[in-house]
């Protein structure tokens, strides 16, 4: 190009105007070189760019996931999933986005700022002394208006947040929601949801424009004060008219870089509070100690489990005492029973032993070591096996849902725990087999399936201790006893804690405990606590009354 443009010139040699052309050939090409040295810069500032704020919001995006996924049961308790979700995907992205535009747009304009700040400093002392005087009382001023804007901001990405959760669960629910015909209540909660956010930032973009208007107003002013005090400063002979003038152009410069950052003002605004709430959670350290490092090698794990003078409240609601002096042995190898009414604090027995929690009193023990005391991880993940009334299938295939339980199974491996599973036969019956897509949640399959596939998901873990949490309760009772029997398959040989609602589950339990009001009230084997015509006795009752009530409205 540089070539090209050199020809020219030279062929315009024999021209009147070759002299002059001679004269800009050298600046010229020189203005060329900068023009293209421009062009490269910015070509690899932008990319430089690009790269820094998608790296940066990946490892903010997986940081964050990380630390949600740490946290304390509690805090799930807390939390809505949609807003976690929020969190990860919208807040990180205006944070980018803010970080983006901030860093491209300020850049330019400080620099612009700082430069035509020298030279007006150079070119009058005095002048720009005068006209800088308010400068602080404006920075005061925004500094103050900036926090206004940011706490308007968290409030209307809270509400935007709001929306979008009625909305998300809505659809989750969409079964529900036709069933209820609730459609247009949705639609009424989603669109009053929607405009309070609306308003929220509508009155932010006020705030903003009111902003950049009173800036705008102000450097304005600060052009004309310095016209006026230029020319003071000319008439008395303190400043030439070139001065004056170059004084006002580099002045102006400095106007349109500062309205250019009373732009962006808005973004900045935006983005701290987006990275505020991002880093809120990054930051937040679980409160469960989880610094154990206890395992139990497999051949010397026996599986005796105690529960001593327990007493529990859930962290979200610690007046209410679920379990107090709650004492419990389940010796290895034996399967124990929980029943009880519903909302006696079954399930939190297992939770307390899966440690999702920490107990307030007590201690739960396994081969006599604190729960506490063991590697987290191994004891999740290698030595409980968790069953539990709604399985919970991830949207993949059969085979990679059950090999959850142990990634690094092999296939003969995943077909074997299917077999104990009782499932084998109804997955190779898919034609596509254990490579069958299951759905979001499992839905396209019956609750039957999705359970025998938990019990394989479980079983591949091979875990000495298995917990039935009424594994068996959503079923009908064609596909509860098809599920029995595979729970009773896998759970050979292993500690068992059934916690069940149907009575017809735990007949063959070695202990069964009935649980009233987070206490033991009996205690026995099936036949021991039928004799007794206690709490147990009562609940065979009533079930059995019950099941005659629902076949007689059938
Ligand atoms: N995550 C939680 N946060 C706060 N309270 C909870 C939580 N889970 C359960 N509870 C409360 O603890 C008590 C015992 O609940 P739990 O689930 O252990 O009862 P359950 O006997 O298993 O009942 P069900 O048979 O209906 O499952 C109930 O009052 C319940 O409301």
């Amino acid at each position: 190009m540089l070539g090209v443009i050199v020809n020219v010139l030279a062929g315009m040699r024999n021209n009147p105007t070759a002299d002059f052309i001679e004269e800009i050939k050298v600046p010229a090409l020189k203005m060329v070189s900068l023009y293209i040295g421009q062009a490269i810069f910015t070509f690899f500032y932008i990319d430089l760019l690009a790269q820094v704020g998608e790296r940066v919001a990946a490892q903010m995006k997986q940081d964050l996931f990380l630390s949600i996924l740490q946290q304390d049961m509690a805090f799930f308790d807390q939390e809505r999933t949609g807003e976690l979700v929020n969190r990860i995907t919208v807040d990180v992205q205006d944070f980018k986005s803010s970080f983006k535009q901030t860093i491209s747009g300020g850049l330019r304009a400080i620099t612009q700022v700082v430069g035509s700040a020298m030279s007006l400093l150079v070119i009058s002392p005095h002048l720009t002394g005068l006209t800088l005087i308010c400068v602080p009382s404006v920075v005061i001023g925004g500094t103050f208006i900036g926090s206004l804007l940011r706490k308007l901001s968290r409030e209307a990405q809270a509400q935007i947040e709001k929306a979008t959760l009625v909305a998300e669960e809505a659809i989750a629910n969409v079964r529900t929601v036709r069933a209820f015909a609730g459609e247009e209540n949705e639609a009424k909660l989603f669109a009053e949801e929607c405009n309070a956010a609306a308003d929220l930032s509508m009155e932010l973009g006020l705030g903003v424009g009111l902003f950049q208007a009173g800036t705008n107003l102000f450097l304005n002013g600060m052009v004309l004060a310095t016209m006026f005090l230029g020319g003071h400063l000319m008439s008395t002979g303190q400043m030439s008219a070139g001065d004056v003038m170059a004084f006002l152009v580099n002045a102006q410069t400095v106007q349109r870089s500062v309205a250019q950052l009373s732009l962006l003002f808005g973004s900045v605004v935006k983005g701290l509070s987006a990275g505020g709430r991002v880093f809120e959670y990054i930051n937040k350290e679980p409160k469960m100690d989880t610094s154990g490092t206890k395992v139990i090698k497999y051949h010397e794990f026996h599986g005796d489990i105690e529960f001593k003078d327990i007493t529990f409240a859930y962290p979200t609601r610690p007046e209410a005492i679920v379990l107090k002096n709650f004492n419990l042995k389940i010796p290895a190898g034996t399967t124990v029973a929980i029943v009880g009414t519903s909302g006696n604090g079954k399930s939190t027995i297992a939770a307390l032993l899966e440690r999702f929690y920490d107990v307030n009193d007590g201690s739960v023990t396994i081969d006599e070591i604190d729960v506490r005391d063991f590697d987290c991880r191994w004891l999740r993940g290698r030595a409980l096996g968790l069953i539990s009334q709604e399985p919970v299938l991830f949207a993949t295939t059969v085979r990679e849902n059950i090999r959850y339980g142990r990634p690094e199974a092999s296939d003969a491996e995943v077909y074997e725990a299917a077999k104990t599973a009782n499932a084998d036969d109804f997955i190779r019956g898919f034609p596509e087999g254990y490579n069958t897509m299951v759905g979001e949640r499992g839905m396209s399959l019956s609750g039957g399936q999705k359970q025998r596939i938990a019990i394989a998901r479980a079983v591949l873990k091979n875990p000495p201790v298995m917990i039935l949490d009424e594994a068996t309760s959503a079923l009908d009772s064609a596909s509860e006893k098809v599920v029995q029997t595979a729970l009773e398959t896998a759970s050979k040989g292993r500690t068992v804690l059934v916690i069940a609602h149907r009575l017809s589950t735990v007949m063959n339990a070695d202990l069964i405990v009935v649980l009233s009001k987070g206490k033991i009230v009996e205690m026995g084997t099936h036949n021991q606590l039928k004799k007794q015509k206690g709490h147990y006795w009562n609940l065979i009752k009533q079930q059995d009354q019950e099941t005659e009530d629902s076949a007689r409205s059938l």
